[in-house]
């Protein structure tokens, strides 16, 4: 891909950086290495037709700042020049993106890509331990995460550098294991015969395993959205939302027990000195970086990298 435009080169500050997921685009402008990064409100991505015009009409037009480069975490497989999201219309066009919108470099990667990669900056206070045994410093990591879609990726410790798996690990199959997931299971919408893991842990996805539990038990079904499902659950105002809830974070639990196993994630919770607090700003640290074709696109990001 011909973007950064070299390699090696520095990315140049003010740097725009984007969360782009199906439902919702999250941007900020980080001024400098130091600076806290610049937040602006969400972006629905279904209000804009084109990235690049989210982009200038929500940033650029609401800010004197003018970002040099941008680096843009999607929600999809990023491969091409034309990078197509899962669960929403736009395509990113990095080289159309520098042309237009002014940037001198454009990286994109993949969401959870970028997530494996900052849990490697995660401080003591973000991590909860909930197993027994020690961590192992660099052992393998895995994430995952419902939103729109349900996203995966592992992070693997290897030549003294992190690097990131990006895949589709939201589409494992899920199948049922108690006897009441039997029940529900053959009410649950199928897509191609198949109950990919991303039919029940998404938001559509929690609205799909709330019908079927419905379903199941001969009763209307009379939230719609995501939103109201777990409005009711939390409130215990609805038995049907609450196991819905129930099930939801159930099969989540399940669905991280087996990734974890795929990866060996060991990784675990870390000593503060165990590993650097901060993910590495853009610097010119490329020498420890993964196999040439991922650190093209990452490799400014690599939290081993010792420019600070
Ligand atoms: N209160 C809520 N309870 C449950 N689900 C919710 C709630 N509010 C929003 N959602 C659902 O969360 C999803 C959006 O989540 P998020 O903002 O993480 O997605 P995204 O970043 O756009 O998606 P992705 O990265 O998966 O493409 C939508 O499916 C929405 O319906």
């Amino acid at each position: 891909m011909a973007y950064p435009s070299t390699q090696d080169t520095v990315l140049e500050f003010p740097i725009l950086i984007g969360d782009i997921g199906g439902t919702n685009a999250r941007f900020a402008i980080v001024v400098d290495s130091y600076a806290e990064p610049r937040e602006f409100p969400v972006v629905q991505t279904a209000d804009f037709a084109t990235i690049d015009e989210a982009i200038q009409t929500s940033i650029l037009d609401q800010t004197n700042i003018i970002p040099r480069s941008a680096v843009l975490a999607v929600a999809g497989p990023v491969d091409g020049d034309e990078i197509d999201l899962t669960n929403c219309d736009w395509v990113v066009r990095p080289k159309q993106m520098m042309a237009e919108l002014g940037f001198s470099d454009v990286v994109v990667l993949n969401d959870f890509e970028a997530q494996a990669l900052a849990v490697v900056a995660l401080g003591e206070e973000h991590l909860e331990k909930i197993g027994g045994g020690a961590a192992e410093t660099t052992g393998s990591r895995v994430v995952l995460g419902p939103g729109t879609g349900l996203g995966v990726a592992g992070l693997v410790h290897a030549r003294h550098t992190w690097i990131p798996v990006p895949g589709e690990g939201g589409h494992m199959d899920l199948g049922p294991r108690t006897e009441r997931d039997l029940e529900i299971f053959p009410h649950v919408e199928r897509i191609g015969g198949r109950i990919s893991a991303e039919q029940l842990l998404c938001g559509r996805g929690l609205v799909n395993l709330y019908r079927a539990i419905a379903k199941a038990d001969g009763k209307d079904a009379k939230f719609a959205t995501p939103a109201e499902i777990t409005g009711a659950a939390l409130e215990r105002r609805d038995e049907i939302a609450a196991e819905a809830l129930d099930l939801f974070v159930t099969y989540l639990g399940r669905l991280a027990g087996d990734l974890g196993l795929v990866f060996m994630s060991r990784g675990g919770f870390s000593s503060p000195e165990a590993l650097p607090r901060r993910s590495c700003p853009p610097c010119r640290t490329a020498g420890s970086g993964p196999p040439s074709r991922t650190r093209r696109r990452t490799a400014r990001f690599w939290p081993t990298c010792r420019c600070s």
